[in-house]
This record gives C-alpha cells, structure tokens and sequence, in this order.
C-alpha cells in the first residue's frame, strides 16, 4: 500500500516493486520465525530441497499483480504452510480492503444467497468451462482479478462460486484454498479430487471453490465440458 501510495512508479514497475518488496518481507520474516521451513514464492527462484521437506511456506506476495498496478482493490498477499502436501494453514491478506482472512479464524459463512448464484471468473483470462457451467446453472458472471481476492468473496458471501480452468501454480491458489477450507467451503480440482501442493512442478491449473452441497452439481457439469 505503501509502495502504491508513494506515487514513484507506474504500470508494469508499480507490480514489480510490489512483487519484490512482499516477497522480501515475507521472506525475511519466515527465515527469522520459521529457520527450519522451506519455502515456495512465486517471486524467488525454486530451490529443490523443499521436494524432501514436510512443511513448505507457498508464498505468493502479490497476487493479482495488474489490478494492483490499476489502483484498484482486487489483489492479495498470500502465505500458506503446506505439511504432507495438504494446505494446512493460511492467510490471505486483502490489503486495499483492509482485511486479512487466515486459517485459524476462519469467518462464519454468511447464510446461502437466495438469488441466481454469482460465479467468479478471471477479469483477463476467464476459463472458456467456467463460463459454459455458469450459462448451465443461469449464474451471474462477476469478473474480478486475483484468485485470493476471488476466493475471499466467497468466503465473504460475496460470490457463490469460484470455478477457475487453465492455469494457475500453487503459491496462486495454496492460501485461498487454506482459507476457503477452514471456513467450511468445498475445495478441489475441477475433477474432484484434492489440490495436492509441493509437487516438483508447481502447475496447479484448476479449482473449484463453493458451498459444499452445491459442489456435486457443478462437479457434474465441468465434467460434462471438458476443455
Ligand atoms: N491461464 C493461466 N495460466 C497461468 N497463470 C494464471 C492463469 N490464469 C490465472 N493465472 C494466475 O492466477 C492469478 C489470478 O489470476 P486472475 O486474476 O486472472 O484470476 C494470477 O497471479 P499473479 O497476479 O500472481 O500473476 C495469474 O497470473
Ligand atoms: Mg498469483
């Protein structure tokens, strides 16, 4: 905020000084409270030995680097420790909204939304499947940036559904995940199985995110259209 504030840079050199700078925050603060962890950022180069390690930190400072350099409020910090390659705590911090939603106090689930459900999609590159399940179910498409920032709105009750296909790695959906599922959400690939984090190759292209008795349906429909 305080980057963004400062008036110094623009653009593509605004998301660069904000990517750079978390990511030495974060780092540096994990090397000094957690000495013994490995870490995986999106913003340092991959140091294989976090392959043998049990617990890894999946960082990823900036997320939703575009609207962050925008002005607008759709982007996130996420930090999450994966153990065994599970998600197993997490925080992501929506800081132009000035929330930060974590693991451990995970916010209650606002009661179900009474209208057509609201589907979050990428705003530069929504998923072709995301968009033909939102046409099946008669669900509103909201376009925002972020897969934290799109995940906390659900958390939120902002949004109902969160269905991404076609990219992302793991320092984008490690956190939300965390989040998400503390709070008592349905998280899993689109194929239903569970998002298994620490892999040699951090691709973890698609996710669904939701209230967990809508999951069925919607894991029925992806399945239906594949890509
Ligand atoms: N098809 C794709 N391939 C690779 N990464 C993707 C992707 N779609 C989304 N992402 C990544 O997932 C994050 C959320 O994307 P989006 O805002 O489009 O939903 C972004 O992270 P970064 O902002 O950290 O780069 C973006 O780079
Ligand atoms: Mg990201």
């Amino acid at each position: 905020m305080e980057i963004r504030g400062s008036s110094l840079f623009a653009g593509k050199a605004l998301g660069k000084a904000g990517d750079s700078v978390a990511n030495r925050f974060i780092l540096e603060a994990l090397a000094q409270v957690r000495p013994d962890d490995a870490v995986l950022s999106e913003e340092e180069q991959d140091d294989a030995t976090r392959l043998s390690a049990e617990r890894v930190w999946i960082v990823d400072p900036l997320d939703g680097t575009r609207e962050f350099s925008e002005g607008r409020s759709d982007w996130a910090v996420h930090v999450a420790l994966s153990v065994g390659g599970r998600a197993a705590a997490g925080a992501v911090a929506l800081p132009a909204l000035g929330a930060t939603l974590a693991s451990d106090t995970p916010p209650l689930l606002p009661p179900p939304h009474g209208g057509a459900p609201r589907m979050l999609v990428s705003r530069s590159r929504p998923a072709e499947q995301a968009v033909a399940v939102a046409q099946a179910i008669g669900a509103e498409l909201v376009a925002m940036g972020s897969a934290g920032a799109k995940a906390m709105a659900v958390v939120r009750g902002e949004a109902d559904i969160y269905l991404h296909t076609g990219g992302q790695y793991e320092w984008d959906n490690c956190a939300p995940v965390a989040v998400a599922a503390a709070a008592g959400l349905h998280v899993s690939r689109i194929d239903g199985q569970p998002l298994v984090y620490n892999r040699a190759n951090p691709y973890l292209p698609d996710l669904l995110i939701c209230r967990p008795e809508a999951a069925p349906r919607l894991l029925a429909l992806v399945a239906e259209r594949p890509a």
